[in-house]
C-alpha cells in the first residue's frame, strides 16, 4: 500500500522553502538545525524518514527531537533517534538529505518510494515516531508539520510535548524495551524522574551535598524539567538545596542569551544574571539540557570553569577507583574517549595519574558515543561539555552477581549499580550528568576548589576562521592533521615546533561555514601566538577571508 495521495496532500500544506542558488540542506551533526521559518517543510520531510526507519527496522519506535539547542530562540532544528535512544545511524544522514532536498511534492513522493524500494522497506507492517520539542515558539508548527507526515504514512505517534533532548532520548530507548529483561524504565517523563530519583538516593548513600548549588537554566526547557524532577528526590534521604536561575521559558527572547552552558564556555565567563555569589557552586545547562559546564567565581582569583574534560576526568577517576574497591579491575575494561579539543593536560592526567586508556576521535558525540561503546565502562565528554559514561551488559551483570567478599567491596559494587542507573545510557544528559557530579563529590567530600586542583589545564586558544572554500581542508588522524590542501600541515608543524609543550590543528566546522583553529602552549601569550599564526596560513590555504 503505497502512501502517494496522502503523502502529497499533506506536503502541499507543508512545503518546503527553497535555499539560495546551489544550496542543499544536509543532515549534520545536529540534524537540520537552521531558522526556523525555513524548517516546517524540512520537519514534514523528516517524518517521512522516521517513519521509513521505524518500518526498516520492523516497527520500532524511532524518535524525533524538535531544538536547536544553544542556538538563539529564532533557530530551530529536528534531529531523529533510532531505537536504543543512539542518533540516527549514520548511512541514513544521506537518505534524510535526499528527501528533504527532492524540488517538488512529486519529486518527493517519488523519493520516498525509491527508498523504500532500494531499503527494500514494507510499507504496510506498523510504524511508530515518538516526539518532543524544546521551549522555543516555532516549535509548534514543526510538530504540527511532523504529525501531518506521521498521519499521511499512516505511523502510529505519541507527542510528549515538552522535553529535554535526553529525555526524548530515554523514551525512545523505554519504549523499545519495555517488557523485555533489558528494560530501560517506566515509558513517561515521570518514569524518567524517578528513575534517576531512586538511583540518586542510592548512589549518595547516605553522603552530605555540602552548600548550595546554583544551576543555570539557559531560560530553556532544562528549568521546568529539573524543578519538575527536585519534586522526586525525597527530602529525607538526600538533602540536596538546588537554586533554579535562568528558567524563564515565557520569554522566548532570553532563550540562551547572556546565560547558558555554550555562553560560559565560549565566554569563559559567568552568566551576568542573576549576579554571580562568590564562592557559590555554579553550574549552566544549555537550550536543550544536553550539555553541562560547572563553575565559581572565587573571591581571591576569579572565575574558574570545569569543562566536558574536567567532568570527564572526575568521572572516570571516581569510577576507576570503584572498580578498584570493586576487585573488578581485571575483568572490566576502562576507557575515556575524548577529541582533539580536549585539553592536553587532562588527557595526561587519565592517561598517567589515573592510568586509564585515552581514544582520540573526530568532533561529534556520534564518533565518541560509537567508541565508548566497545568499552566495559566508557567515558565520553567533548570540552563542551556533552557527554556520559556508558556500561556495558557485561559491566551490569557484573555488578549484579559478583558476590561481596567484604563491606567494602558490596558498597563499591552498590554504587557502581547505582551509577549505571543515574548516568543517562542513550545519549549527554545534563541533569543526570549533574547529579553524577554532585554524587562524586559528595563521596569524594570535595569542593570545586578540590575538583580543580586535581590538574592544571595548558593555556589554550580557539579562533574561528573564515575561508573562501571549507571544503579544501580533509583532516586525517582523528582530525588533528591536515591531509589537504597540500603544504599547510608541514607549515603549522613548522610553527608548533617554536614553541614548548604546544600543539595545534586546523579543520574545517561541521556545523558552521568557517574552519576552526585550536592551540595550546606552555603560557597563554604562546598559545594566543600560535593560535593566530595557524589562522594565517588556514586563511592563506582557505582562499582568503570572506
Ligand atoms: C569545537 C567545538 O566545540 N565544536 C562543536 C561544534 O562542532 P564543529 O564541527 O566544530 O562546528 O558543534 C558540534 C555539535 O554541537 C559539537 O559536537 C562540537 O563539539
Ligand atoms: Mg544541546
Amino acid at each position: 500500500m503505497a502512501h502517494d495521495e496522502q503523502i502529497l496532500a499533506a506536503s502541499q500544506k507543508h512545503p518546503i522553502k527553497p535555499l539560495d542558488k546551489g544550496q542543499l540542506y544536509k543532515y549534520g551533526t545536529a540534524g537540520f538545525r537552521m531558522n526556523a521559518d525555513l524548517l516546517e517543510g524540512v520537519t514534514f520531510r523528516v517524518g517521512l524518514l522516521a517513519s521509513l526507519r521505524s518500518r526498516k527496522l520492523g516497527g520500532q519506535a524511532i524518535g524525533v527531537m524538535v531544538t536547536a539547542s544553544h542556538n538563539p530562540a529564532v533557530d530551530n532544528g529536528v534531529k531523529v533517534v533510532d531505537p536504543m535512544g543512539e542518533m540516527l545511524e549514520q548511512d541514513w544522514e544521506k537518505f534524510a538529505t535526499a528527501l528533504v532536498n527532492a524540488p517538488s511534492d512529486d519529486d518527493l513522493v517519488k523519493t520516498y518510494n525509491k527508498l523504500a524500494t532500494d531499503l527494500k522497506i514494507n510499507l504496510n507492517i506498523p510504524a511508530k515516531v515518538i516526539y518532543g520539542r524544546d521551549t522555543r515558539p516555532s516549535g509548534h508548527t514543526l510538530v504540527t508539520a511532523l504529525a501531518a507526515a506521521l498521519d499521511a504514512t499512516k505511523t502510529e505517534h505519541v507527542d510528549y510535548k515538552l522535553l529535554t533532548t535526553p529525555q526524548l532520548h530515554y523514551l525512545v530507548r523505554a519504549t523499545n524495551s519495555e517488557g523485555t529483561p533489558m528494560s530501560y524504565g517506566k515509558v513517561s517523563e515521570a518514569g524518567y524522574y524517578e528513575k534517576l530519583a531512586t538511583a540518586f538516593v542510592r548512589a549518595m548513600k547516605g553522603k552530605k551535598i555540602e552548600g548550595q548549588l546554583v544551576v543555570d537554566c539557559a531560560n530553556g526547557v532544562g528549568g521546568p524539567k529539573l524543578t519538575e524532577f527536585l519534586k522526586y528526590i525525597p527530602k529525607d534521604k538526600v538533602n540536596f538545596d538546588v537554586k533554579v536561575v535562568n528558567d524563564d521559558v515565557l520569554r522566548p527572547e532570553v532563550l540562551n542569551l547572556d546565560c547558558g552552558a555554550d555562553f560560559v564556555k565560549t565566554k569563559q565567563r559567568a552568566p551576568p544574571s542573576p549576579k554571580p555569589r562568590p564562592g557559590v557552586r555554579s553550574c549552566s545547562l544549555d537550550g536543550d539540557a544536553d550539555r553541562l559546564m560547572y563553575y565559581w567565581v572565587d573571591p581571591e582569583t576569579g572565575f574558574f570553569m570545569l569543562d566536558g574534560d574536567r567532568i570527564s576526568s572526575l568521572a572516570a577517576s571516581f569510577i576507576g577507583e570503584l572498580v578498584e574497591a570493586a576487585n573488578l579491575k581485571d575483568s572490566l575494561r576502562i576507557g575515556v574517549v575524548q577529541t582533539a579539543y580536549a585539553n592536553g593536560a587532562s588527557t595526561n592526567y587519565i592517561t598517567q595519574h589515573l592510568r586509564l586508556p585515552v581514544v582520540c576521535t573526530p568532533t561529534g558525540v556520534k564518533h565518541l558515543h560509537h567508541v565508548a561503546q566497545g568499552y566495559d565502562i566508557g567515558v565520553y565528554f567533548e570540552a563542551n561539555g556533552h557527554g556520559t559514561v556508558l556500561f556495558s551488559n557485561d559491566a551490569l551483570s557484573t555488578f549484579k552477581n559478583t558476590s561481596p567478599q567484604s563491606p567494602a567491596q558490596k558498597d563499591a559494587l552498590d554504587t557502581l549499580s547505582a551509577m549505571a542507573d543515574l548516568i543517562n545510557q542513550t545519549v549527554g544528559d545534563a541533569i543526570s550528568d549533574m547529579l553524577m557530579v554532585e554524587v562524586i563529590l559528595a563521596h569524594k567530600g570535595w569542593s570545586l576548589r578540590d575538583w580543580a586542583m586535581t590538574y592544571t589545564d595548558l593555556p589554550n586558544r580557539l579562533v574561528r576562521v573564515e575561508v573562501g572554500n571549507k571544503d579544501l581542508f580533509a583532516t586525517t588522524d582523528a582530525e588533528r592533521r591536515l591531509s589537504s590542501p597540500e603544504g599547510a600541515q608541514e607549515e603549522i608543524d613548522y610553527e608548533v615546533k617554536k614553541y614548548k609543550d604546544a600543539r595545534s590543528f586546523a579543520r574545517a566546522s561541521g556545523t558552521e561555514n568557517a574552519c576552526r583553529v585550536y592551540a595550546e602552549a606552555a603560557t597563554r601569550s604562546e598559545a594566543n601566538e600560535l593560535a593566530e599564526r595557524v589562522a594565517r596560513i588556514i586563511e592563506r590555504y582557505g582562499g582568503g577571508g570572506l
